[in-house]
């Protein structure tokens, strides 16, 4: 009973006693020293890295972007395939219409004049035959040029291989180098539109001071003219740390970085795009295995004599691929407040700490 009525008042302290911490001054300068340089320490935090550096006062949004280019140029060619060629736009660049990921012909193996008929394959291990009883008729392996027929066909005077339903005559790409070396001069037109939907804010990378006679001559620099849209391909190139006509060869994928990290507050400097270039497709130094990047297409048309003809181009080039990123930042009363009451409470860990040390001293000497 005693003990039941003891344990219902010692609860009733515990709920209802009033507690306050005790004030102690500590009338010594190494303590006092300690002190204040823990404090500066904690306000040069709050205030270089939490407000400066990282802007905890703001709160933030992503960019929402859209993309268009232009690319713009010429290159002239004269091979034993196709001639003299003089290229422009609506043939090199693949496909025509221009997004944040656009393709330049560098380079091409040229097919002309391939018909559906039968043809002997190209010869490699899986293809060479004595006789016809080593090929089987529809058979078709995906690494090959058609669909066997079942015969054994002279493909050289020394080799026979097997014959293939197929167009022909059959690529043969062994010796290349980039054909279309004068695409190192084309240049591409960068339309880039963002938005930050929470803020409200609206900005594009041609900007508000650049007028059409402007846009018509410059290009873009980063020391003379970093605010022209305009680009060089041997620059962006350059810039990735890339040869052009090394990577002409065999092709590749760069890309264009445009960052629209900006503080919107009205304070702040204004609001522009950074532009970066890198390759994106690592090249391995030393196991450079199937490096680049190429596909093949075909441009048909009709003989005289209504016979269906193709030319087979296997392209290689330059994929170009813009990326926008960034993040945007304004005042706001939250975070502001969050990040203030989060600094307070450091400042009075700093004295707590400091007395809890003193005590624990002051009681190890007692002992
Ligand atoms: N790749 C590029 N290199 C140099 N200038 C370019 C390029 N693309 C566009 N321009 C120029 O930038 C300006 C704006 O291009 P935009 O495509 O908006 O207009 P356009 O009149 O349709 O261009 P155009 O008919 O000359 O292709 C034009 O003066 C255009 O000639």
């Amino acid at each position: 009973m005693c003990k039941t009525a003891g344990s219902c008042q010692g609860c009733l302290h515990y709920v209802f006693d009033y507690e306050t911490p005790k004030t102690l001054v500590i009338p010594n300068i190494r303590v006092g020293c300690v002190f204040r340089f823990t404090q500066l320490l904690v306000v040069l935090y709050v205030v270089g890295y939490v407000c400066v550096v990282q802007k905890a006062y703001q709160d933030t949004d992503s960019v929402i972007s859209t993309v268009t280019t232009k690319v713009k140029g010429f290159a002239f060619t004269n091979t034993s395939d196709i001639g003299p060629h003089l290229w422009d736009v609506a043939e090199y660049v693949i496909p025509p219409q221009g997004d944040h990921s656009f393709f330049v012909l560098t380079n091409m193996v040229v097919t002309p004049e391939q018909t559906q008929s039968r043809c002997p394959e190209l010869p490699n291990p899986s293809t060479t035959c004595v006789d016809d009883c080593d090929c089987i008729e529809g058979h078709s392996d995906p690494r090959g040029n058609g669909i066997q027929t079942g015969l054994c066909e002279n493909y050289s005077t020394t080799v026979k291989t097997c014959e293939v339903l197929s167009w022909c005559p059959h690529e043969v790409d062994t010796k290349l180098r980039a054909l279309m070396s004068a695409a190192e001069n084309f240049t591409v037109l960068i339309k880039n539109s963002i938005t930050y939907p929470k803020f409200n804010v609206h900005r594009r990378n041609i900007l508000p001071h650049i007028n059409s006679s402007y846009l018509k001559m410059c290009e873009f620099n980063r020391t003379s003219d970093p605010d022209c849209p305009i680009f060089r391909l041997k620059h962006i190139v350059a810039e990735a740390g890339e040869d052009f006509q090394d990577m002409a060869v065999k092709g590749g994928i760069l890309g264009i970085l445009i960052d629209w990290s900006c503080d919107l507050d009205w304070w702040a400097k204004k609001c522009f795009p950074k532009y970066s270039f890198r390759r994106l497709d690592n090249k391995h130094p030393v196991n450079n295995v199937a490096p680049g990047y190429n596909f093949r297409f075909a441009k048909y048309y009709k003989k005289p004599d209504g016979e269906e003809t193709r030319m087979l181009i296997k392209a290689f080039g330059i994929r170009f691929n813009v990326i926008v990123f960034g993040t945007g930042g304004k005042f706001a009363i939250v975070p502001t407040i969050v990040n203030l009451g989060a600094a307070l409470s450091f400042l009075s860990l700093v004295s707590r700490n400091i007395e809890s040390c003193i005590q624990k001293r002051n009681n190890t000497g007692n002992l």
